[in-house]
């Protein structure tokens, strides 16, 4: 015979996507993976811009003339943040595995405090380029 169960709350339906939020750990976490693409793509940009700058006393001239430009320094200064947040979370991930930070609230606040460094750090980075 079929048993009943009484349901006190109605079952979702379908997923809300307006109302989801994403809890902090989990935007740091999908960040740094972005950070660390980032990151892996400004090395090939960077090593082209060192070996143009090498190549000759024109080559440098060029390679000069490219990191002046407004869009380059902004790239420049994107890449350099990414960095930050990359250093920065990648510590976090390193003190978890030395198991500090598991829990709920420490990982909520350790999350928010790699955002912080990683802001000022962005900020001397601005000052670093421009
Ligand atoms: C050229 C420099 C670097 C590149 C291209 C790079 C790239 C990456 C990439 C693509 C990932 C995989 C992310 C994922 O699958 O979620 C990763 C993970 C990681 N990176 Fe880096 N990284 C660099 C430097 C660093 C530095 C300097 C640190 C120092 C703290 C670091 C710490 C970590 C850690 C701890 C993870 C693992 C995170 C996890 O367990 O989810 N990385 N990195």
């Amino acid at each position: 015979m079929g048993h009943i169960v009484k349901v006190t709350k109605p079952r979702p339906v379908n997923l809300d996507l307006q109302t989801i939020r994403f809890p902090i750990t989990a935007i740091a976490s999908i960040v740094h993976r972005v950070s660390g693409v980032i990151t892996f793509f400004s090395v090939a940009i960077l090593l082209w811009l060192l070996s143009l700058s090498l190549s000759s006393p024109s080559g440098f001239e060029a390679a000069a003339d490219i990191v002046d430009s407004f869009f380059a320094k902004f790239i420049l200064w994107g890449i350099l943040t990414a960095l930050a947040y990359h250093i920065v979370g990648g510590i976090r991930h390193l003190l978890m595995d030395m198991k500090y930070f598991e829990e709920l609230e420490s990982g909520n606040m350790s999350a928010k405090v790699a955002f912080g460094i990683t802001a000022v750090l962005s900020v001397l980075a601005w000052g670093l380029v421009w």
